[in-house]
């Protein structure tokens, strides 16, 4: 069966982005992964100074909001980026976790899916025919970290 995921309160959340979990990058400390990510829209633009705002944001929803603001442009091949940065993200969160790790590898060959019924990328939206990138990261590192058990 296909696994749903989407809001950290539902099951298995600890698969949101937004999942109190912190990790570190480059021995930079991070709330969240969502902190993270949202973070490195901003690297080398003239608005750098928002990356050390949004590590500091006091929750995922509010550093998802610094990371969306119209006003503040991001970096010009963000589209280009945003998925390895994503993979990045979601690689170090279960790197450095063990306890969501099993339930990431528990989860079998099972299909993943953000359940999001607005985001056509990460997710698959309302209609479920969004690419779901998040879910095929979480699939990819599912396997990575089994290649990595099995070496
Ligand atoms: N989980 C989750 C969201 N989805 C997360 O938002 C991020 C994409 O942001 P952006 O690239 O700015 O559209 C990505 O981490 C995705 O998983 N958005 C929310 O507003 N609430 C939530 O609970």
């Amino acid at each position: 069966m296909t696994i749903r995921f989407y809001k950290v309160e539902d099951p298995y959340g600890c698969f949101s982005n937004f999942s109190p979990h912190p990790i570190v990058v480059e021995g930079v400390h991070w709330p969240t992964s969502e902190h993270y990510y949202q973070a490195q829209k901003f690297v080398g633009t003239p608005h750098a100074d928002r990356c050390e705002i949004i590590r500091q944001a006091a929750t995922p929803e509010e550093a998802a909001a610094l990371g969306r603001d119209p006003q503040v442009s991001v970096r010009p091949d963000w589209d280009e980026v945003k998925r390895d940065v994503m993979y990045r993200a979601v690689q170090t969160k279960f790197s450095e976790h063990a306890q969501i790790r099993s339930v990431l590898l528990d989860t079998g060959d099972e299909q993943i899916v953000e359940d999001s019924p607005r985001d056509w990328f990460w997710g698959w939206g309302a209609d479920h025919q969004g690419e779901n990138h998040l879910g095929k990261i979480l699939m990819e590192v599912r396997d990575a970290c089994r290649r990595h058990l099995s070496s």
